[in-house]
């Protein structure tokens, strides 16, 4: 018999949709944000309408925290899976209020009321819709309306949160305004979201895991940090290559306005704001950022110099290496990316297995995000 795993979310879609061959597996915590990311026409939707129950495909396996919504002898129709799903473009009810609007769908019992429900009260003032309470859904701009339909979601209780480009059809003015409640859910609920997208920007800010997609199949299942740095995988060879790493505020000094965070295997000077100790925040570093040097720069501007050794090494193109390291002098903290020339590489005699300097030019702080606690 086969196990079912609790706290996992697995996948195993098979089929054909006219043209279009699936073959996709995974298996995700079913705890925090997974982001389903790929190129346009890979499958991501079919996944995730998969997942819903809205697309059978018969012979697949879908198991949510234990339960099984599809094998050989189940097929749970999509009314019968408690699933919250947020499309590109809110569908509210034109002739209901936003209060109505958010009320509809949600269980008869009054929210909050069963271990694990999301109240009512914290749904809204998460999503900052208080005072959008009484309007009519055509006097709301796109941004409110996408945050009704994530509040109508929410409180229809789901296991799972399925979201499909939710921000894609918003201008970037509207998605920065939109990112932040979506981070604050993150850190607050405990309930697990596939979040689709093909903006790495907004995989790099939400997501925890990340399945990646290419044609049909899956290619990579992991940690974010764990694909984004893995040179088989096209996330480290592409032109915008970087890192996001979950690092903890240190000390703060006030006189230069630098903060100081604490990563697995070394610490990192950051141009911040003050942020109180202790706080869990998201860095970003792109493998541009990152130079390499066999001693320890003295006399030089660059804020952040950290002891890494070299992981492994490949080749883009004829005149660059992309170089994996890990920090930490016993080469097992946190994962980086560096991109070199290959005319340093050789001067510098580099290789695999080395410790060296990583100096880093510039690392992105993620502007308020709370992390939520990884799987036990
Ligand atoms: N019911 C269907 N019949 C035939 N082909 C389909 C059907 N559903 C999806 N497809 C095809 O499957 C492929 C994958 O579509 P899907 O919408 O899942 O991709 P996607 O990765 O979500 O793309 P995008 O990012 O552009 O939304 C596409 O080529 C699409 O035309």
């Amino acid at each position: 018999m086969r196990a079912i795993s609790p706290r996992s979310i697995r996948g195993e879609f098979r089929g054909r949709l006219g043209g279009f061959a699936l073959d996709a597996s995974f298996s995700v915590p079913a705890i925090g944000i997974t982001g389903l990311f790929g190129p346009s026409g890979c499958g991501k939707s079919t996944v995730l309408r998969c997942l819903a129950g809205l697309q059978h495909l018969p012979g697949s396996l879908c198991e949510v925290d234990g339960d099984v919504w599809q094998d050989d002898t189940t097929f749970l129709k999509p009314h019968q899976r408690p699933i919250g799903y947020v499309f590109q473009e809110a569908s509210l009810f034109q002739h209901l209020t936003v209060r109505d609007n958010l009320m509809y769908g949600a269980p008869k019992r009054k929210a909050g009321s069963l271990p694990g429900d999301i109240a009512f009260d914290e749904v809204i003032e998460l999503l900052g819709l208080a005072r959008l309470l009484p309007r009519a859904p055509r006097n709301l701009s796109g941004g409110e309306r996408q945050r009704v339909a994530i509040g109508r979601a929410l409180l229809s209780q789901p296991k799972l949160l399925l979201m499909d480009e939710p921000l894609s059809a918003l201008d970037r003015l509207t998605k920065d305004e939109i990112l932040p409640f979506l981070e604050r859910l993150h850190a607050r609920l405990l309930l697990p979201v596939i979040y689709v997208s093909h903006d790495m920007a907004e995989i790099e800010r939400l997501a925890d895991h990340l399945v990646l997609m290419q044609a049909g199949r899956v290619i990579g299942v992991g940690p974010l940090s764990e694909l984004q740095s893995n040179p088989a995988l096209p996330l480290a060879t592409s032109r915008d290559a970087a890192v996001n790493v979950d690092a903890t505020s240190d000390s703060y000094d006030a006189a230069y306005g630098l903060l100081t965070l604490r990563l697995d295997g070394g610490k990192l000077l950051v141009p911040s704001a003050p942020v109180p100790a202790g706080e869990r925040r998201r860095i970003r570093i792109a493998a541009g950022d990152v130079s390499l040097s066999r001693e320890a720069p003295r006399e030089t501007s660059i804020l952040n110099a950290l002891a890494v050794r070299i992981v492994s090494t490949s080749a883009i193109g004829p005149n660059e290496v992309l170089v994996v390291l890990a920090l930490g002098p016993a080469g097992n903290g946190a994962r980086l990316l560096a991109r070199v020339t290959r005319r340093s590489w050789d001067q510098l005699a580099l290789a695999e297995g080395l410790d060296v300097f990583a100096q880093v030019k510039g690392v992105a702080l993620a502007p308020e995000r709370a992390i939520s606690e990884p799987p036990k």
